[in-house]
């Protein structure tokens, strides 16, 4: 039986619970694709663990197991691994640490999967290139709307199409506040504080209200959909901060649903970008959407408009994510 060796660099809230999905479903895969999945080496900022014969959730529940310093290239270079996943922070304005342990990664041959979304975000199209080179794979599902299969869209089923316009709801947090200040007439602090006990929001919720978390992931699929590396400057961006009660009760009353809305066209004057709070007709697909759901709306000169719409935002649909891209590379 063939075994795939997986390293985890970011041992937190994504990177444990995702070490969990692959012991517990370990023997499912391996009746599913023919192959035994092991994480071999798991890292935070501070030290890593190496185990080629399988690292446990227990044995990684030891912290005081770690050794210092097993982190960053110095942990790349030492795991013996086929596949490294990339779970650590999103910093949009370096790409890091993402970027350093992708590059280091596919330098030696890894493939990578990414559950952060900076070093997409900044350098996704570099990074593909040499993983291209290198023969190896970058799956980056996870860092923009992991439930959303949009990657695979763009890259398989539209693959050959041309992408007029993206435009969709891609952070659930934000829906959910709506519909709470809407349903509840609560305050938006109120509705926040909700949705972290939940666990949908981003480590810092700034970037969930901001409309920073959904530009990024649009921004992530636009590269993808239009071949670009367009970046955060290139986008105006508006979030749902400044949003009252009374301004959602009157939406309410003219039949309208507010929702924080990214989108991304084609024009004859190059790519228009922009996130911003809308309000949309109750009829609207994107405004009937689940209160965690997202949903992209495609506008191809061939299809016309394609719905792809569910996905909740929420760490079991990241974990199921990242499940799917670890049983792609194995396909490959
Ligand atoms: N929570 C979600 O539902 C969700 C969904 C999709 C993507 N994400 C992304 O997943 C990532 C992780 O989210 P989380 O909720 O697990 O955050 P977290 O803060 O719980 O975990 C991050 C981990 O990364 C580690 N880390 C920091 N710097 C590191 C470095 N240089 N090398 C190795 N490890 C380092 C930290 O020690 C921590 O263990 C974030 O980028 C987030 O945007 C989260
Ligand atoms: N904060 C994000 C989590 C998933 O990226 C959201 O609300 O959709």
């Amino acid at each position: 039986m063939k075994t795939i060796k997986i390293a985890i660099a970011g041992a937190g809230n994504i990177g444990r619970a995702l070490l969990d999905a692959i012991y517990e479903q370990a023997d499912a895969f391996e009746q599913k694709h023919g192959v035994r999945l092991r994480v071999t080496g798991v890292c935070n900022s501070r030290g890593g663990l190496l185990d080629t014969a399988g690292l446990s959730p227990k044995k990684i529940a030891e912290q005081s197991a770690f050794t210092p310093d097993l982190a960053g290239r110095n942990f790349v270079q030492q795991v013996d691994a086929d596949i490294l996943v990339e779970a650590g922070p999103s910093d949009y304005i370096t790409g890091e640490p993402g970027l350093s342990y992708a590059d280091a990664a596919i330098a030696r041959g890894l493939h990578v999967i990414f559950i952060s979304k900076g070093a997409m975000l900044l350098h996704g199209t570099q990074l593909l290139e040499k993983a291209r080179k290198q023969g190896v794979a970058i799956k980056y599902r996870c860092a923009t709307a992991s439930g959303l299969p949009a990657i695979d869209l763009l890259e398989r089923a539209f693959a050959n199409a041309t992408i007029e316009k993206i435009e969709g709801v891609l952070t659930g947090t934000t829906s959910f506040i709506l519909d709470k200040m809407q349903s509840q007439r609560c305050s938006l602090t109120e509705a926040l504080t909700e949705a972290q006990a939940l666990g949908m929001t981003e480590p810092d919720p700034t970037n969930d209200l901001n409309g920073k978390d959904t530009a990024c992931k649009l921004l992530i699929i636009a590269n993808t959909a239009f071949r670009t590396q367009l970046t955060l400057a290139d986008m105006s961006v508006s979030g749902i901060e400044s949003v009252s009660p009374e301004d959602i009760a009157t939406a309410c009353a003219e039949g309208k649903t507010p929702r924080l809305i990214g989108s991304v066209a084609r024009t004859t004057s190059g790519i228009n970008a922009a996130v911003q709070l809308q309000y949309l007709n109750n009829t609207d697909t994107l405004a009937r959407l689940n209160a965690r759901d997202k949903a992209l709306r495609i506008f191809t000169r061939e299809f016309g408009e394609t719905i792809l719409a569910g996905g909740s935002s929420s760490r079991d649909a990241t974990i199921a994510a990242a499940m799917e891209d670890l049983a792609q590379i194995v396909r490959l």
